[in-house]
């Protein structure tokens, strides 16, 4: 099976047009002040205008309030939501708009509770857990606490990088996989050949099954 690829943190219209080129299935737009990663809406906007047809557009949320979700959605044509933060599931599906939910893993538990509490979600991406960052944290986490069970598409992150990403992928066999400061020079900006690396080890374990 192919493994999808998202890459997330994307604040330049030059990122957005590598990642299309180097083959990414969807970029991801941080809508959270506190990242070092945060786009404004407007600068979401011009990345988005530049993308070619094919490139879905992830919108990632920590704990907003629903206006600014409705005022960004008004705003940036987004695909797909993503709530990293400590959303309710209810709050997740009142946009009209297909979600993610982002989980921070420490115990198996944590990962079986989410995919019966996030059952409407259309992936449920599991991130390592540090108690001080929602995400973006550049960690990974122990691949083996994920269930084989899914009951919804598991999306991996987490410290992901051309160096890991090969065997994450055979080991844990997830519907896609998120990374973002493997794949930057420095927070924020992107590096067009860890982005290729990237792909390349993708495109090699998926051959392999
Ligand atoms: O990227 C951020 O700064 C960020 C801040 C707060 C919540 C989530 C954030 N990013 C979420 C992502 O989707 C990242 O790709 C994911 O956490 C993995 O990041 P990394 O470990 O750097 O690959």
């Amino acid at each position: 099976m192919r493994t999808r690829v998202k890459v997330c943190g994307i604040t330049r219209v030059a990122d957005g047009l590598a990642a299309a080129r180097a083959g990414v299935d969807t970029i991801g737009l941080v809508f959270y002040e506190s990242s070092p990663r945060y786009v404004t809406n407007s600068a979401a906007a011009e990345i988005v205008r530049a993308l070619p047809a094919f490139v879905g557009v992830v919108g990632l949320f920590v704990n907003p309030i629903e206006a600014q979700v409705r005022e960004t959605l008004t705003a940036v044509p987004l695909d797909l939501l993503q709530f990293h933060g400590d959303e309710s599931p209810e709050f997740c599906s009142q946009f009209g708009k297909r979600w993610i939910k982002a989980i921070r893993v420490r115990e198996q538990q944590d990962v079986e509770l989410a995919f019966d509490r996030y059952r409407n979600a259309c992936g449920l991406l599991a991130d390592a857990y540090d108690p001080a960052l929602y995400g973006g944290t550049g960690q990974s986490f122990n691949w083996a606490l994920l269930p084989a069970a899914r009951p919804v598409p598991l999306i991996l992150a987490g410290g992901l990088t051309s160096d890991n990403v090969a065997r994450a992928i055979a080991q844990v066999k997830p519907w896609a996989v998120d990374v973002s400061g493997g794949v930057e020079s420095h927070k924020g900006i992107k590096d067009v050949s860890k982005i290729t690396d990237f792909m390349n080890e993708v495109h090699r374990v998926d051959q392999t099954d």
